[in-house]
């Protein structure tokens, strides 16, 4: 048995929590290969050691004063390995970072240095080796993930370590120059190591006893998942529910390897099992509830519009040409409404409209700013006819204006758009009706 076991920043936040993920380790013999990510929040109020690295980079790179806040990187890492007890000194490392900085070496440099600098920590603590993700996990040169070239090396380079620590979230370009993944990426790190040596399992330790119905800030103790597949949780984690990267399931996918997610302050508890299928079914009609809010529609009319040979695709493909991309569009007969991200939108807005108007000719193009939109997803909404009506009437109970809802034809997801002040109590009141009146 092999596990793979990555520790988030929760849970390497101090020495404290150091400790605990050193017991949970060396608690289990096979859990050999342990990738950390950079130190957490200690507190709802502190900050992320990955978030200081880019502040402090931006100064340094600026010319500005960025000496105060690079001591307070440091501190960070004192204070861990003080607390440790540990015989190290990073002086050497910390000296080599500051010179990168001031030769402009990119943020996505700076932002690896948390894991770096975490992983020499935890290695150094376990007692194992280091192994620098650098040297075996592969971005082309536009920041894409390399996936087969790194599967091919990581399981080389791993075949004949018996136990080591990877730093997640990073890798390098076919140049050598340090990439990263998006925000959360350590996530994907520990999939891909178990992919390249074929682990049985993949846990995911967090600070939550596994991924939630909803999210425990927004419902207090939501009931936990036991169970759940890859494509549900994609489904949720895309829409916002930040325990697991969105795309940590791809590399354990092509194994069928199982994620577990677990908690380092109830290291009893069972958690979530991330699997392919299951036949058990989930203990309510749906899943999971997730959101996110920042959603601009964009509401294109022409009289019978349904009838002109490609008018959809032309509207897209002003999109297309501005970058933009489209996260859905719910359409009528004479009119069709395309959701993107503000913040993207935002800067191109006029174009768009131009755009719009010389490709089909519209009658109006009117758009509507702030609103969430919330995934409601389920294996079990196949099976249980009424889904859709069931949060209408949830919705309408709780004087919540319904913007748009969209269901996937796989019947595994329904979303509801609403206004952004209305996203807590969406969130809410479709608890309530899924999940609270039958436990
Ligand atoms: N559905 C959910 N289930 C569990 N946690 C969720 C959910 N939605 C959002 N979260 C949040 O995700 C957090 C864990 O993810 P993250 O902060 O990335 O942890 P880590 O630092 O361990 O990587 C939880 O503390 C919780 O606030
Ligand atoms: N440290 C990186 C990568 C990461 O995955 O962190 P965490 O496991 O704490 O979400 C970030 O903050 O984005």
């Amino acid at each position: 048995m092999i596990k793979v076991v990555k520790f988030g920043g929760s849970s390497l936040a101090s020495a404290h929590q150091f400790k605990k993920v050193g017991d949970i380790i060396k608690s289990d013999k096979s859990r050999r290969f342990v990738v950390p990510s950079a130190p957490g929040k200690r507190n709802p109020k502190d900050e992320k050691v990955t978030d200081l690295l880019y502040e402090t980079y931006d100064l340094a790179a600026e010319g500005g004063a960025y000496k105060k806040k690079f001591e307070k990187i440091k501190a960070r890492y004192e204070e861990i390995i003080d607390g440790l007890s540990l015989n190290m000194n990073l002086d050497h490392e910390f000296a080599k970072i500051e010179e990168e900085f001031l030769n402009k070496a990119g943020r996505e440099y700076a932002a690896s240095r948390g894991e770096y600098l975490n992983g020499l920590i935890m290695a150094n603590y376990l007692g194992v080796e280091f192994v620098d993700p650098a040297e075996m996990i592969f971005f082309f040169e536009d920041g894409t993930f390399d996936a087969e070239a790194t599967n091919v090396e990581v399981a080389a380079r791993l075949e004949k370590v018996s136990r080591a620590v990877i730093p997640g979230f990073y890798g390098s370009d076919h140049s050598g120059k340090i990439r990263t993944f998006s925000r959360g990426g350590s996530d994907i790190t520990g999939s891909i190591v178990a992919r390249g040596i074929r682990a049985d399992l993949y846990e995911n330790w967090t600070d939550v006893s596994g991924f939630l119905v909803a999210d425990p800030r927004i419902i207090p103790n939501p009931e936990p998942i036991e169970s759940i597949t890859y494509k549900e949780l994609r489904e949720l984690a895309y829409m916002g529910a930040s325990v697991l990267h969105e795309d940590a399931i791809f590399p354990v996918r092509k194994e069928g390897i199982p994620i577990n997610i677990r908690n380092t302050n109830k290291p009893d508890d069972k958690g979530t099992m991330i699997v392919e299928s299951t036949c058990k079914s989930s203990k309510f009609t749906i899943t999971g509830i997730a959101g996110k809010k920042g959603f601009c529609a964009i509401n294109v009319d022409k009289a019978m519009m349904n009838s002109e040979v490609g008018f959809c695709a032309r509207v897209l493909n002003v999109f297309a040409e501005n970058d933009i991309s489209i996260e859905h569009m719910p359409s009528g007969i004479d009119t069709m409404t395309v959701l993107v991200h503000q913040s993207e939108f935002e800067e191109h807005e006029q174009q768009i409209v131009s755009g719009i108007h010389r490709a089909v000719a519209p009658d109006t193009v009117e758009m509507e700013s702030g609103l969430a939109l919330i995934a409601i997803v389920g294996r079990g909404m196949k099976a249980n006819r009424g889904t859709a009506g069931r949060i209408f009437s949830a919705l309408a109970h709780a004087r919540v204006n319904v913007k748009m809802i969209d269901q996937g034809s796989s019947e595994l997801n329904i979303i509801v758009g609403v206004k952004e002040n209305d996203f807590e109590t969406t969130i809410k009141a479709i608890y309530d009706m899924f999940v609270k009146s039958v436990s």
